[in-house]
């Protein structure tokens, strides 16, 4: 493929968005040119209340709802390298969220693009587990869908429980009987159960308890060991100094600074006043 040629050559990807420059002397993970992100949602038009009303509007072809679009990341640039856990800070609706989703593919860029050596894996606060389900079935699903082969995921299993230190008992309980913080622990384990060539954790450590949180912690290092490279999001900016060696700040759709933990929250607190 042309991309992880280019990756591989550490060259510069010639798009017709500002040009990214590559390091030659560092291996490049994430590579986001020139990123734009649109949603389009469709407004309410008018009389959409019932199915009559709804009828008509397709039969006459008239007041069809308006389509309205959110520019919600504006031109974003950057390269990630290998080693590299990056901090992603920015006030409410400032695109944290959905740079997160488009470099894990789930969302399609506008204009520009991004280019991911290896696979990424978004572990966010909403991670697909079943509720229905007990959290061991999870456990065992979660590691299957992560390409665990089944010996893998019998060895990884104690491993998880333990790391999620769930109340007794609670891991052979339906999932919908856990709350928002039980829930976010045993999807913080089960993925941190593999190593990721590129990890997206949007606000997972949010929900957790002070202790939770400081073993979350030492787990990202660790994972940061072996990943290719991690992406952090959080509104808790210790978190982010304690875990990361570099930070962007997103402003409305666009990057206000990027670059050394300490400079950039201090910028961003000044600013902010947060
Ligand atoms: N599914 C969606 N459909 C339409 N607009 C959306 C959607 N998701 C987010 N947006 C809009 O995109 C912009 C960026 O949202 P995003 O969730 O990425 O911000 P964020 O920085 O993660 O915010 P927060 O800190 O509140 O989680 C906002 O204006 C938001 O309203």
């Amino acid at each position: 493929m042309a991309v992880a040629k280019a990756l591989k050559e550490k060259v510069p990807l010639a798009t017709a968005q500002p040009e990214v420059v590559i390091d030659p002397d560092r291996e490049p993970i994430v590579v986001v040119d020139g990123l734009h992100i649109v949603y389009r949602v469709y407004s309410g038009g008018g009389n959409k209340g019932n199915a009559v009303s709804a009828l008509m509007r397709i039969v006459k072809r008239q007041n069809r709802p308006q389509m309205k679009e959110v520019h919600a990341v504006k031109g974003v640039s950057f390269v990630a390298y290998r080693g590299d856990a990056i901090g992603v800070i920015g006030t409410n609706g400032s695109g944290k969220s959905t740079l997160l989703k488009a470099i894990a593919g789930l969302l399609p860029a506008a204009k520009g693009a991004v280019y991911t050596d290896g696979q990424p894996s978004l572990l966010g606060v909403n991670a697909a587990l079943m509720r229905d389900l007990t959290g061991s079935r999870n456990i065992i699903l979660g590691c299957l869908a992560m390409g665990l082969s089944p010996e893998e995921t019998k060895a990884k299993y104690e491993e998880i429980v333990k790391f999620a230190d769930l109340k007794p008992g609670f891991i052979d309980y339906p999932m919908s009987t856990y709350s928002s913080g039980m829930g976010a622990r045993l999807r913080f384990a089960i993925a941190a159960a593999r190593t990721h060539d590129v990890l997206l954790i949007d606000e997972a450590l949010a929900t957790g308890d002070a202790k939770f949180k400081r073993r979350s912690r030492a787990k990202i290092n660790e994972l940061r060991k072996d990943a290719g490279a991690v992406f952090l999001v959080a509104h808790n900016l210790d978190v982010i100094e304690e875990t990361c060696n570099r930070v962007i700040w997103l402003d409305d759709g666009r990057i206000k600074m990027d670059g050394d933990p300490t400079e950039v929250l201090k910028a961003y607190t000044d600013a902010t006043g947060k």
